[in-house]
């Protein structure tokens, strides 16, 4: 069975997360996906996600924090998709391979027709963010006391 890793982003601006669309002659053809890619032999996961950002959407981002690994096997193909939280650190988008790409809430990127694999990243991002809300909070309460 053919195994691949793979880095993806979760790009935020403002409460809205970034997803894109494959395109026909991509594998998955039409798929919604996190933009991202392969990792090269010898490349931090780091390294590769802010070079296929910058190939894939000529956008440059900056890393927030990564995810957990998620493995999903598919007929096959097993992928480990390596999830980065992301910022834009540039403004404009232009798309060299997906068909279309949509800023949204996650729970709009629910209703979209994403690949399997994305699932159980979507819920990671969404603990994260969970996580994320409680630490302000904590911040705050200290602030206020
Ligand atoms: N980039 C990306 N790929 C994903 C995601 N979820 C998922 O299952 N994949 C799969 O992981 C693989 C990533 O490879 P890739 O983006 O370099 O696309 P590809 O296979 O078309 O590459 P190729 O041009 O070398 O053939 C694809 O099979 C893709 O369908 C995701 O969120 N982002």
């Amino acid at each position: 069975m053919k195994h691949i890793d793979v880095t993806c982003a979760i790009i935020e601006k403002d409460t809205h997360i970034l997803i894109a669309q494959r395109s026909e002659s991509m594998s998955m053809p039409l798929k919604w996906e996190f933009p991202g890619g392969k990792i090269q032999a010898g490349e931090p996961a780091s390294d590769s996600i802010i070079r296929e950002i910058r190939e894939e959407l000529c956008l440059d981002i900056r890393i927030l924090a990564p995810l957990p690994p998620s493995t999903h096997q598919y007929p096959n193909l097993q992928v480990t998709l390596h999830p980065f939280v992301c910022t834009p650190t540039s403004n404009t988008i232009t798309l060299t391979e997906h068909a279309d790409h949509q800023w949204l809430s996650v729970d709009e990127v629910l209703t979209y027709d994403l690949a399997e694999a994305d699932i159980p990243v979507l819920q990671s991002y969404r603990v994260y963010k969970q996580q994320e809300k409680g630490k302000h909070q904590i911040k705050a309460l200290i602030y206020t006391t």
